[in-house]
């Protein structure tokens, strides 16, 4: 099955919603309409944010996709400082990552809860993107892959088939974030492969097929060709790259097969 590919700009901390509106303007205008049948493209602001960037994409009709980095397990109610699945849906949010490693390490994260969230955002009709990934220390153990994979399965539990053909898998090794060590293209395929292979064992192999499995970490425009090739990466989650526009536009732009805008 073809699976469209998906680029996705995690702001993280940075931007107010100022520069949000200038950076949203500027990967849009950069990319022009026919680059969005061959890849999809979605900008994660912070909370704060996200009203500006649904107002400027529904406003122009961008194509540009927007979602949020976290949301609450929880539907409504006292829990001060969250935020709910049913409030990003009704802001026209298209995804939210779930459980990124800064999430897991200064938050206190667990797959419990991991999971709990990923079924929040399903519930609410906001698609998932589930981070999993090892730190350095269980990679040079020889084992990346079945962590990831235990990750993997723990997020997705009580899911239906069905419901998880609605989740996108994000593999960012943690110490690939930020770091500029980037996987070897192999490296990264060879946990994708893993996982989708995880995902075919427990929910079939058509399940596996319709799910989109992106790398994460220090992806730049230099380095998303290659990865792209990998027969079972199908986008990246792209952090510091996704905030200057003209680099995140190239790299989207790539991912699409080019020509560069
Ligand atoms: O954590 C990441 C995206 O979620 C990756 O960040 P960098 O692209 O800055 O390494």
């Amino acid at each position: 099955m073809a699976r469209l590919p998906l680029i996705a700009g995690n702001w993280k901390m940075n931007l107010n919603h100022l520069e949000a509106i200038a950076l949203t303007q500027k990967i849009a205008f950069s990319l022009p309409e026919k680059y969005f049948a061959k890849v999809e493209v979605t900008v994660l602001p912070p909370f704060v944010d996200l009203r500006s960037v649904q107002t400027l994409c529904d406003g122009d009709k961008l194509l540009l996709k927007y979602g949020a980095q976290d949301l609450s397990p929880h539907d409504s109610g006292a829990y001060t400082g969250d935020v709910s699945g049913a409030m990003l849906a009704k802001l026209g949010c298209s995804y939210v990552v779930v459980g990124h490693s800064e999430r897991r390490e200064y938050h206190a994260e667990d797959d419990d809860l991991v999971n709990r969230k990923v079924r929040a955002a399903l519930k609410h009709g906001v698609t998932p993107i589930l981070c999993v990934g090892e730190k350095i220390e269980v990679r040079e153990q020889g084992e990346h892959v079945g962590h990831c994979n235990n990750q993997l399965i723990a997020a997705l539990k009580g899911l239906k088939a069905e419901q998880v053909s609605n989740v996108v898998v994000a593999y960012e090794p943690v110490w690939a974030i930020g770091t500029g060590k980037v996987a070897t293209s192999a490296d990264a395929q060879e946990v994708c492969a893993a996982l989708r292979a995880a995902l075919a064992e427990k929910y079939g192999a058509e399940v596996a097929d319709s799910v989109r499995i992106l790398y994460g970490g220090s992806v730049k425009s230099g380095n998303i060709s290659e990865l792209v090739k990998q027969r079972d990466i199908d986008g990246a989650l792209v952090g510091g790259a996704s905030l200057d526009g003209d680099e995140f536009s190239k790299l989207c732009a790539l991912a699409a097969g080019g020509p560069l805008p």
